[in-house]
């Protein structure tokens, strides 16, 4: 697993706007290589940040949108549509003003899908999605994602995957269902680490002073069960970007400024 490399800027605002830049020339240059980019979306306020950041963003377009699959760390299991969920909000913030082909967007199911409220059925079948979509590089569980953003919970929890929880405890599937989560809505879907880990990059987005805490104990060298964030590691990269008040516990030796 990759040693955690950190990227601070000055606010949440520039560090939105610079993760979209980042995402982008991701997305180029893997498209421009392979002919197709995997990406894995987060929820959350600095998820939709950077979304809408992305949506803003000039250089938007050099992105290939037809050949962009795009997959979830978690969802809300709530009816198809509601604002909670967290590809209604990715929708609102970018997925609607670019031109994504629908069958290479895969949404986790709602709570009134095929599954109806039976999360585990729902999350067993997000995992078959998974595995019909990965290749034989990937053995066989989940495709081979470019990208796969987290946002970093204050308690250090990434997805769904909240400390000492079943979920994050999970060391075989790549979908788990979730209740009783500690942060509303109780009932959802999450990858787990053995997925998140198959990423070839993992980015860990945490802006503002309640993230400071979860940054300096992620970066700590805590435990995954006790701080899932520690656990959110990718193949080739694992990148935290933060602003100036989420890095503020941070030893100082650990990241020069990215923006002064
Ligand atoms: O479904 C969710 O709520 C998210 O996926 C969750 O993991 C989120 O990313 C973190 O809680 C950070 O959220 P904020 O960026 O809003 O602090």
């Amino acid at each position: 697993m990759s040693t955690p490399q950190l990227v601070v800027h000055r606010d949440k605002e520039l560090m939105a706007q610079a993760a979209a830049a980042r995402l982008i020339t991701k997305v180029v240059d893997a498209q421009a290589s392979r002919g197709y980019a995997s990406v894995v979306l987060t929820g959350g306020r600095n998820g939709n940040g950077l979304l809408a950041a992305l949506a803003a963003a000039p250089a938007r377009d050099a992105v290939d949108w037809g050949r962009l699959d795009l997959w979830w760390g978690d969802e809300r299991f709530l009816p198809e549509g509601d604002p909670e969920r967290n590809v209604t909000q990715a929708r609102e913030a970018l997925l609607d003003s670019v031109p994504l082909d629908p069958k290479r967007v895969h949404a986790m199911p709602a709570s009134d899908g095929p599954w109806g409220s039976d999360v585990d059925a729902a999350a067993a079948a997000y995992a078959e999605e998974l595995a019909r979509a990965s290749g034989p590089e990937n053995h066989g569980s989940v495709p081979t994602f470019d990208v796969l953003m987290l946002g970093v919970g204050p308690d250090t929890h990434v997805a769904s995957l909240f400390p000492e929880l079943p979920a994050v405890r999970e060391t075989e599937r790549t979908v788990v269902g979730v209740r009783g989560a500690p942060k509303p809505p109780p009932t959802r879907v999450t990858l787990t680490l053995p997925a998140i880990r198959a990423a070839r990059e993992v980015w860990l987005l945490a802006a503002g002073e309640d993230k400071a805490q979860a940054a300096a104990i992620g970066l700590s060298g805590a435990g995954e069960i006790q701080a899932p964030v520690a656990g959110a590691r990718g193949r080739a990269r694992t990148l935290w970007l933060l602003d100036s008040a989420a890095a503020s516990r941070l030893p100082r030796s650990l990241y020069p400024p990215a923006s002064p």
